[in-house]
């Protein structure tokens, strides 16, 4: 018998079906960012909500249901279509498509306040954090909870009164935590912005009845505990941060680790300590990445598509044209633009923790190949913007590298990004815009379930202002075992 059938929590790869995941669709809080606060809260541009939701959001949780739980789906198009409310997408509308398998943070937020013990603790930690007044900690506790979840997330009530920033970056709900076999990592945010997000998802962690399974399973980083003693400015560069986005599990025993912009060492050092200890797994890679805005977390840089084939930026590999051409510049005197990348990997060995190095991103992502997954047919690598200037920045700029797999070898990614895309048809993957495959989907033509090597295109133009893509907008709870696939 299939022993992890019953499992609700279970991820031990990045490429296996996908059976469960968390979202968030975009809130009225994404609407209201200014112009003046969109770098503070780590968007590039201000967005346009309505586009962002019709034309682009939507379809992605189409195509989700459609290939994780057909049922609430099929056959809808039409009514879909008829109600100009979007009472499909709405957690507060009877239309709402309430799914178990795509799952709706905003729901799982107003669960955890109906629980008469919960609600208080939450109210009062997000006022804290806040710093709301006694007075409107009060009056939050009058709210009924769904709407008081929505006044957590977006920051304000329905008629518009204003209590505290929204948190526009929780549609990338990869960062906030990572699931690792059947433990759950929680992130610690680098950024200010992302505070109450964590926040929100520790009670609802904590205390879901459906999260039931990861009692004594959830991994959260702490501070040093002479972190308090430090004078301030010592404190400041001495800060355990962590965000999903840095997190891969990319197979049973293995998991990447980013050390970014937003990922510091001393929380991998940690996490490194905590899984080695209780035998979560046996292997943590470590890859430092160039501590810049352009590649926030290690999935802006690389993901997987399927056991064999990776994406990723060029520049930051080596068997590229370009590195290579760079050293020769570099030798002639020039200044050189190739910035390095650092990997080292810790492993257990007969209780003994010992690390070895890797000279680059491509070698690295070959022996997760070979060796974690036993891939037998060659490794190959599919380049952001196929590897030409300036395609290759540009593309990675709006998220070529940051791609969801739904099913081994089938993908959802940007339509923007069009050379990644002419890269992937090179290697013999089909394209689709979303919309024709959800028309073939609702026509019966074509099968979800039947699809490989398949890249699936979503509009951008909004989604990617908020400089993430479908790898961040989703926290896979549940895949298929890697070796039960
Ligand atoms: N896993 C990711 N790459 N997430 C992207 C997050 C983007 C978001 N605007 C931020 O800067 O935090």
């Amino acid at each position: 018998m299939n022993t992890t059938e019953k499992k609700r929590i279970y991820v031990d790869s990045e490429i296996t079906k996908l059976e469960r995941l968390i979202i968030h669709s975009p809130d009225s809080g994404l609407g209201k960012v200014v112009p003046s606060k969109a770098q503070d809260w780590l968007f590039e541009d201000i967005i346009h909500l309505d586009t962002m939701r019709k034309k682009e959001y939507d379809y992605y949780v189409k195509l989700l249901l459609y290939f994780l739980d057909p049922e609430k789906i099929q056959n809808k198009a039409a009514a879909i279509k008829a109600d100009t409310k979007r009472g499909f997408f709405k957690p507060s509308s009877p239309d709402y498509f309430n799914s178990d398998k795509v799952i709706e943070f905003e729901t799982l937020l107003a669960d955890v306040l109906k629980m008469p013990e919960v609600k208080p603790q939450l109210v009062a930690a997000v006022s804290a954090i806040e710093e709301c007044s006694y007075v409107e900690m009060k009056k939050f506790m009058d709210y009924e909870t769904t709407e008081l979840s929505k006044i957590l997330i977006t920051g304000m009530t329905n008629e518009g009164e204003m209590f505290f920033p929204p948190i526009p970056n929780l549609i990338f709900t990869r960062d906030i935590g990572i699931v690792i076999n059947d433990h759950i990592l929680l992130n610690k945010p680098a950024k200010a912005a992302r505070s109450r997000e964590s926040l929100l998802a520790k009670y609802i962690f904590f205390n879901h009845p459906f999260f039931e399974d990861l009692r004594g399973k959830i991994i959260e980083i702490e501070e040093d505990e002479d972190h308090f003693l430090l004078p301030e400015d010592e404190q400041s560069t001495r800060v355990d941060t962590l965000e999903g986005g840095d997190v891969m599990m990319v197979g049973p025993d293995h998991l990447l680790i980013g050390l970014s912009e937003r990922t510091s060492v001393e929380a991998a050092r940690q996490v490194i300590n905590k899984l080695f200890e209780k035998d979560i797994v046996k292997k943590v890679s470590l890859v430092k990445i160039p501590a810049k805005r352009d590649y926030m977390h290690i999935d802006t840089i690389f993901t997987q598509i399927k056991r064999n084939v990776w994406v990723l930026l060029g520049s930051l590999g080596r068997t590229n044209e370009f590195a290579n051409k760079e050293l020769v510049w570099d030798e002639l005197g020039q200044r050189i633009t190739h910035e390095e990348i650092l990997i080292k990997q810790f492993y257990k060995e007969e209780g003994v923790v010992k690390h070895r190095s890797f000279e680059n991103l491509e070698s690295l992502l070959k022996h997760v190949s070979e060796v974690d997954l036993k891939c037998k047919e060659p490794v190959e690598f599919i380049y952001s913007g196929n590897n030409a200037f300036p395609y290759g920045a540009r593309e990675q700029w709006t998220d070529s590298c940051n791609l969801l797999v739904i099913q081994e070898g089938v993908a959802v990614g940007y339509d923007r990004n069009d050379k990644t895309m002419e890269a992937f048809q090179e290697k013999g993957f089909e394209i689709y815009r979303v919309e024709d495959i959800l028309e073939l989907f609702e026509s019966g033509r074509k099968v979800p379930s039947e699809m490989k090597n398949t890249v699936i295109m979503l509009p951008s133009a909004e989604l990617s202002r908020a400089r993430g893509g479908s790898h961040c907008m989703s926290m896979p709870i549940l895949r298929k075992p890697f070796f039960e696939n």
